[in-house]
């Protein structure tokens, strides 16, 4: 009886609540040591249930908020348009991105290359009024395939390359004409256009360069390698660039000796915190289309006669081609020359090696003022790292079998070519009567020119660091336009963004643990406060 009076006094003292209750049970005739242990009963019983239905609810709505806190919400994506103004050809690429993530590695997406119908806009010089048809078609797909909301912020660029260079050198208000009336039609859209204009052959091989290392990883992966004196030297990690178009070409890379003098300046690039020293040069005339055409002009100036018999066409493949085209043009014209005919016949006899000893002549060698030259003396330090080639280099490999990593000596090409040139034209014409017959024709040509230049590059001991690319991890297509894109909207930063200390779910998941440890910590010491009141007591 005494103990029960006295744990009694320690429920009254615990609750003080519970002392209406015990007065009001009192009041109802019970006798008091009765009641009073029912009381305790029901408090200790009910006081439990409450501490244990508190504890459950807070787990609850901490777990509550860690989910809402994590739960995918919708992303907001981003989009942006670069119309790449080639020679031959114009394309139109949309990129798709997540604003929330714009600084993790391969997020950018290629969500359309829409081809315009037609030739490069440098055929536009004397109908600049038929660049709106041209262009409306790929501009109506980008109104379809972005959300209109976002039309407005959408940036819209268009970088024009070799051909709009030749023609501005050639005429440079044709260019103007051209370009002014591409910005007035673009700007006609309700995306936010900001320009239209010639890039520089540098930015082209630069941009290029950019594009593949960011595919690739190779930008942002250093992110996990702490201390920068302990990496090794750039080159070993990103990838050269080989750029083949039809009017210019680019080589772009980090060379193993940056300190080497140089007659032309090296690029500097800070990106995601890391000092990139790059050569770049492009190559005006020598895209695979002026090189053809350059071959001709000289053909034709050695042996002047109506009809050329030429190694790097099919035996049986004929073409007609107009002497004023071949020679007027800036790349040919240093070659111009008065011919009693005014048309060439050419005649295929499908040689390569014939063909290729054509080909080195386009390449003068012999002299050079700097340490290493690559041809018309021009200052090219050795190929060094591995390389990306991509544009037309991919497109004749591709075509000729000989993209795959399982080519790893020159040799094979050689040899591959040697057999392709030789095979008769009206054989190829069946074989493959899906190919368009331009593109056909010329693969035995592009094919010993691709070999020919990386030659020339002095890759021929070095052939298995080649590799030929298209579509980097199926996100976007190798070339400048993307790597253009993203520093102009500032998308790689020149540091490296500060990690935050925790990733989420770690965060979360402490969140949790320490309210759980707060939650006991409160109970089990209210528990040992009331003990100790009681013992006072
Ligand atoms: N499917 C394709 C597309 C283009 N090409 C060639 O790739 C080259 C692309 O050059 P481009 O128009 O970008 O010219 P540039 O302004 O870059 O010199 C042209 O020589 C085209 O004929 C090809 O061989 N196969
Ligand atoms: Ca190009």
């Amino acid at each position: 009886m005494k103990r029960d009076c006295s744990s009694g006094s320690q429920k009254r003292s615990a609750f003080g609540a519970g002392r209406i209750v015990l007065a009001s049970l009192a009041s109802h005739g019970f006798p008091s040591g009765y009641q009073d242990s029912r009381v305790k009963r029901f408090l200790s019983k009910n006081g439990l249930v409450i501490l244990g239905f508190t504890f459950i609810l807070s787990l609850i709505a901490l777990l509550a908020v860690g989910l809402t806190q994590n739960k995918n919400t919708p992303e907001n994506f981003k989009f942006g348009i670069v119309f790449d103004a080639g020679s031959s050809h114009t394309t139109m690429y949309i990129y798709k991105w997540s604003a929330e993530k714009v600084n993790d590695t391969g997020l950018v997406y290629e969500i359309e290359a829409c081809k315009v119908k037609g030739p490069g806009i440098s055929a536009f010089a004397s109908n600049v009024q038929d660049i709106p048809v041209y262009l409306s078609k790929c501009m109506g797909r980008a109104k379809e395939l972005i959300p209109k909301y976002k039309h407005h912020q959408t940036p819209v660029y268009l970088g024009a390359t070799a051909g709009m260079r030749l023609l501005r050198m050639e005429n440079e208000q044709s260019a103007k004409r051209i370009l002014a009336s591409v910005t007035s039609f673009l700007n006609s859209y309700p995306f936010n256009f900001r320009d239209a204009r010639i890039i520089s052959g540098s930015e082209e091989g630069a941009y290029g360069w950019i594009t593949i290392n960011y595919l690739l990883g190779k930008l942002q992966k250093k992110q996990n390698s702490e201390d920068p004196s302990s990496r090794k030297n750039e080159s070993q990690e990103t990838y050269g660039a080989l750029d083949l178009g039809g009017a210019s070409t680019q080589i772009t890379f980090v060379p193993k000796d940056t300190n080497i003098s140089s007659p032309i300046k090296f690029m500097q690039f800070r990106l995601y915190g890391w000092n990139y020293t790059v050569y770049t040069y492009s190559f005006l005339c020598y895209g695979q289309d002026q090189a053809l055409l350059l071959k001709l002009a000289k053909d034709t100036v050695e042996t002047p006669s109506g009809t050329l018999l030429d190694p790097c066409f099919h035996p049986g493949y004929e073409r007609m081609v107009d002497i004023s085209d071949l020679f007027n043009n800036v790349c040919t014209r240093e070659y111009k020359d008065l011919f009693p005919f005014d048309k060439l016949r050419i005649q295929g006899t499908g040689d390569f090696l014939q063909c290729q000893e054509r080909l080195h002549n386009l390449f003068p060698t012999t002299y050079c003022r700097y340490t290493s030259c690559t041809f018309n003396g021009v200052f090219m330090p050795p190929v060094h790292g591995e390389f990306g080639a991509f544009s037309a280099y991919y497109y004749t490999m591709k075509f000729l079998n000989l993209t795959s990593d399982k080519v790893t000596s020159e040799d094979m090409v050689i040899e591959k070519m040697k057999q392709y040139c030789s095979r008769p034209w009206k054989e190829v014409n069946t074989t493959y009567a899906d190919v368009k017959e331009k593109y056909l024709s010329e693969y035995c040509f592009s094919g010993t020119y691709v070999l020919t230049l990386l030659q020339v590059y002095n890759f021929t001991d070095y052939w298995k660091h080649i590799h030929f690319m298209h579509k980097i991890n199926d996100n976007a297509e190798a070339g400048w336009t993307l790597g253009y894109m993203l520093n102009l909207t500032n998308m790689i930063p020149a540091e490296l963004p500060q990690p935050k200390p925790f990733s989420r779910p770690t965060y979360i998941s402490l969140m949790v643990a320490f309210s759980l440890v707060l939650a006991i910590v409160f109970i089990l010491g209210s528990i040992i406060f009331h003990k100790s009141s009681y013992f006072q007591k």
